[in-house]
């Protein structure tokens, strides 16, 4: 009966529209729902909850490195949205084929899937009793960005940047251990230093003898993928930047090279010099 109401719904081809711009806004209303319930009661700024911040930053910035040691540093769980996606296509669940198709040709997955699945996240951060929370890839449209912010207070956006360059290299060289999920990049970037630009230099991030022969790339780490998903961040991601600058949320923080130079330097530009736990997580 439901589909024959649907169906009468849809006679004509705008009524049709109509309908999907509908159910379409429902579904993102119901996952908005979904995610404010996830999210702690009285999430106000202040003591006693952890830091609400996120990262952004086009593909291969290096959002989920920084991000997870500034989560141990923190005491706070590093939420990255790729993950997320990653799991739900490992998981080979009624999702994943749809899922596969977009993420391999480098496109985003709509609002209200990718609420979805923030919002279970979060749901489970509650139940094991964490605190606050470092956001990597999300928000990604503006849309998502009203969405978050319509249900908590985000403290600091930190937004990463990179020459492009470096960027398709660093994605290419990406390597995952595929048995104990290391991230290493076989990549060596190094830049000649022109027109007034300093020498950039990234050594590889090599992996342990261990996880050598285990080394697997992501299906969406090609050199067509990677510039599409490039493509796709400016067009979509870009306007978030504006967003958070407009809010007086945006860090910006132009790395300037490998991993120990850059970590010293964002600690710095976020005032946690001095953090006790810093040189363990920085280990
Ligand atoms: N917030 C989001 N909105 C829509 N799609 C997303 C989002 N986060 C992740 N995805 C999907 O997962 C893929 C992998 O995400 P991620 O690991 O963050 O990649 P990247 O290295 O491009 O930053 C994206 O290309 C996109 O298809």
């Amino acid at each position: 009966m439901a589909v024959l109401n649907r169906l009468i719904i849809c006679r004509s081809a705008a009524s049709l529209r109509n309908f999907c711009t509908e159910s379409a806004e429902a579904g993102l209303r119901r996952a908005s729902s979904a995610l404010s319930s996830a999210l702690p009661v009285g999430n106000s700024k202040g003591k006693g909850r952890g830091v609400q911040w996120v990262f952004l930053g086009c593909p291969g910035v290096g959002k989920g490195t920084y991000a997870a040691r500034l989560s141990s540093l923190l005491g706070v769980p590093h939420i990255a949205t790729g993950d997320l996606v990653r799991q739900e296509l490992s998981s080979r669940g009624p999702l994943s084929s749809q899922l596969a198709d977009i993420v391999n040709q480098g496109k985003l997955i709509s609002d209200e899937i990718i609420i979805d699945l923030l919002s279970k996240r979060l749901e489970d951060a509650q139940a094991k009793g964490e605190m606050g929370f470092i956001l990597d890839g999300f928000p990604r449209t503006v849309r998502q960005a009203e969405i978050l912010e319509g249900v908590t207070d985000i403290d600091l956006v930190i937004n990463l940047k990179l020459r492009e360059e470096a960027l398709i290299a660093k994605c290419l060289g990406r390597r995952i251990c595929s048995e104990c999920g290391g991230n290493y990049n076989v990549a060596c970037i190094d830049i000649k230093s022109e027109d007034g630009r300093p020498r950039m230099y990234m050594p590889p991030l090599l992996p342990p003898p261990q996880c050598e022969s285990k080394l697997i790339t992501r299906s969406d780490d090609t050199e067509e993928v990677v510039k599409e998903r490039l493509r796709v961040y400016n067009d979509m991601s870009r306007p978030v930047e504006e967003f958070y600058r407009s809010r007086g949320k945006l860090l910006e923080f132009d790395l300037p090279g490998g991993i120990p130079e850059s970590w010293q330097k964002l600690l710095h530009a976020l005032n946690l010099d001095d953090h006790d736990d810093k040189r363990t997580a920085a280990a």
